[in-house]
């Protein structure tokens, strides 16, 4: 029961308070080191730094979950368990939205505070993020010339090695489909994984069917949308990104070496799925 005159919540007998030697919040999160793990490298250290380091740790966590959730979901069309590739796809949408949303706290950081340690960043870029590739390897993108930059980390090279060779996300869906009856070109199941998927005119008419009697291929067309969703979430986390940094270096060139906000923005022309898009046009023709 609360207290109202003092306010304060007696704590239940219950509550276990001796701790020792038994499992404990901080002992399973191993909080010890993840709390430990932010190092400001400005001299004197800027107030504002620790912002920057804990929404990229924070992004980073995410896409440790968005890629086991993805490659779970690869796995489950494999092995031609929809349902649970639906699954995994929905929660790695909510993680995307909370992300595109999470650029709100970092555009609090105005311009003048950034240029005051930015220059302690050295070559330091979101471009050297491993995950990131590994995100955009597994729905598709793929690009080999992304492999030298982690010559230093041989475990995110292996990764990203590894997911190069292996079917997208993509991939899996059109070799399931035609598992299940559907006209998918031989082109298409056959193609060379290591390379970005690139436009296939043979598969909108087979979309197109899909769209026009979603009734009839009701499983064919969820999977379909939830892609959609997939790559409309990922380009809105670039969009945020883009401006973000527009509002933050303006038209500087990155500290990756990059022009900066010119090459961030060639990102928004690419697509993941491009019948998916492609098949609205046809849609009632
Ligand atoms: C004020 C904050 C930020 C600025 C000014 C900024 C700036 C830039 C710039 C200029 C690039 C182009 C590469 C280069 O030359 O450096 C880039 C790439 C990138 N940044 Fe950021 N960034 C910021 C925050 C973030 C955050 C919080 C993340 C989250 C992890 C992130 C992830 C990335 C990724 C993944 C790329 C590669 C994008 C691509 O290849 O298309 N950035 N960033
Ligand atoms: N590329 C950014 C620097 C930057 O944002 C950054 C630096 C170190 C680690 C991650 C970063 N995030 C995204 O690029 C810049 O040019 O200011």
């Amino acid at each position: 029961m609360t207290d109202l005159t003092t306010n304060t919540r007696a704590l239940e007998d219950s509550i276990v308070r001796d701790l020792a030697g038994r499992m404990t919040y901080s002992g399973y999160l191993d909080l010890d080191r993840l709390l430990n793990a932010q190092h400001p490298v400005s001299v004197p250290e800027h107030h504002d730094e620790l912002l920057f380091i804990i929404q990229h740790q924070t992004t980073e966590l995410w896409l440790k979950l968005v890629l086991h959730e993805l490659q779970s979901a690869c796995g489950w069309l494999r092995e031609d368990n929809l349902g649970a590739a639906l699954k995994a796809i929905a929660r790695v949408k909510h993680i995307q939205k909370t992300l595109t949303e999470q650029w709100s706290v970092l555009a609090t950081l105005t311009p003048h505070e950034y240029a005051q340690f930015r220059g302690f960043l050295g070559h330091a870029s979101g471009f050297q993020s491993g995950q990131y590739r590994c995100v955009e390897f597994i729905l598709g993108n793929k690009n080999a010339g992304m492999l030298p930059v982690f010559d230093g980390e041989p475990a995110m090279r292996a990764q990203l090695e590894e997911l190069l060779d292996a079917p997208s996300l993509y991939d899996e869906f059109l070799r399931y489909l035609s598992r299940h009856g559907y006209a998918v070109p031989a082109e298409v199941l056959e193609r060379d994984v290591r390379l970005a998927h690139t436009f296939c005119e043979g598969l909108v008419p087979l979309f197109k069917e899909v769209y026009e009697d979603a009734e009839q291929h009701w499983s064919a067309y969820e999977t379909c949308e939830e892609l959609v969703d997939l790559e409309d979430n990922f380009q809105l986390w670039r969009f945020r990104h883009l401006r973000t940094v527009q509002r933050t270096i303006g038209m500087k060139t990155g500290t990756g070496g990059s022009s900066g906000v010119g090459f961030l923005r060639k990102a928004l022309d690419l697509t993941f799925f491009p019948e998916l898009f492609a098949v609205r046009t046809e849609v009632g023709r």
